[in-house]
């Protein structure tokens, strides 16, 4: 059992307007070499996504659950960071109602590092019973580094590093978190490769340095789990920002925010502000 069920007519109505155009490209007319972007994840009251770092934590609900599925269903592609990725050895497939392989997101996972090792996990385990395919990794290698899942047909998306990334964190991520790739080039790698929509699930690092680059977000749907997680927990908080004069001011925010229960939790919807 998947514990995935059907959305009812008003949840999906209610999540329609932030979901990827049916063409899976922008429907505004901006940037064509930019897949559509959903951020999404599942925050506490405190703003954990984790109980502390490297540990997989239950925030949704069944209902919550049963909407990440259905928005995965729903785009091409679903991205986490390598450190999600090590935490949670994540299925990244579809389990809602009546998917099917053709309709499975695309897994991608960014790696520069070459930190995960894809053997034996449930990515490889969902390709193989044909429920998910086979993931690519976004590095800036030119092969990929583990032979079992270039045997499981997976893929490597070559990515140079940001040349502003050494100096002081290129996504607003302080520059103690190593070398990077700018979103930017990674998302039109992948629009090149076809991937006209990406919801992208986390973590942290990935979520945060995203919220410091609005332009490039077109939806952000959170849920929010009525919980707190602790003094501790892992915490999306974007990198402090500064106006022109040197005052302090909001990292991000949302406009056209809808709200709505699902179970017990709340799920936001909104466009980043740019
Ligand atoms: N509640 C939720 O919805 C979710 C929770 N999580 C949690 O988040 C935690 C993991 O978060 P983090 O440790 O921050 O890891 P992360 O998943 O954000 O991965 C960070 C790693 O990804 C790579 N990376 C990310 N962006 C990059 C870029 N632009 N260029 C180059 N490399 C890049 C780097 O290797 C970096 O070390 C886990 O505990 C996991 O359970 C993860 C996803 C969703
Ligand atoms: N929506 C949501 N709610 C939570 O409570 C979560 N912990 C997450 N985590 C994300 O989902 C991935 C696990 O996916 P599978 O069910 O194994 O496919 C995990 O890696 C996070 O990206 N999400």
């Amino acid at each position: 059992m998947s514990g995935v069920s059907e959305l009812s007519e008003s949840d999906k109505v209610f999540l329609k307007a932030f979901l990827p155009p049916k063409s899976g490209t922008r429907s505004d007319g901006r940037d064509p070499g930019l897949p559509f972007v959903t951020l999404t994840y599942a925050s506490s009251l405190d703003g954990m996504i984790s109980l502390s770092p490297g540990v997989r934590t239950t925030l949704s609900g069944p209902e919550t659950k049963s909407m990440t599925h259905y928005l995965r269903m729903h785009h091409d592609a679903i991205l986490v960071g390598a450190g999600t990725a090590i935490a949670d050895d994540p299925g990244l497939n579809s389990r809602y109602p009546g998917a099917t392989l053709d309709t499975q997101p695309q897994p991608v996972i960014v790696d520069l590092r070459a930190r995960w090792d894809v053997s034996g996990k449930n990515v490889l385990r969902l390709t193989s019973g044909r429920q998910g395919k086979a993931p690519w990794i976004i590095s800036n290698l030119d092969v990929l580094p583990n032979q079992a899942l270039s045997d499981a047909g997976g893929s490597l998306v070559h990515v140079e590093f940001d040349s502003t990334s050494e100096a002081g964190g290129g996504l607003g991520v302080p520059h103690t978190q190593g070398q990077q790739c700018s979103w930017s080039s990674i998302l039109r790698s992948l629009r090149k490769r076809g991937i006209g929509s990406i919801m992208i699930e986390g973590g942290a690092r990935v979520i945060n340095s995203l919220l410091a680059e609005p332009m490039l977000v077109d939806s952000v749907i959170v849920t929010i789990a009525p919980t707190w997680l602790g003094v501790g927990g892992v915490a999306v908080a974007p990198s402090p920002k500064f106006d022109d004069a040197g005052q302090r001011v909001n990292s991000a925010r949302l406009e056209h925010t809808v709200w709505r229960q699902f179970g017990a939790d709340a799920v936001l919807c909104g466009r980043p502000m740019r």
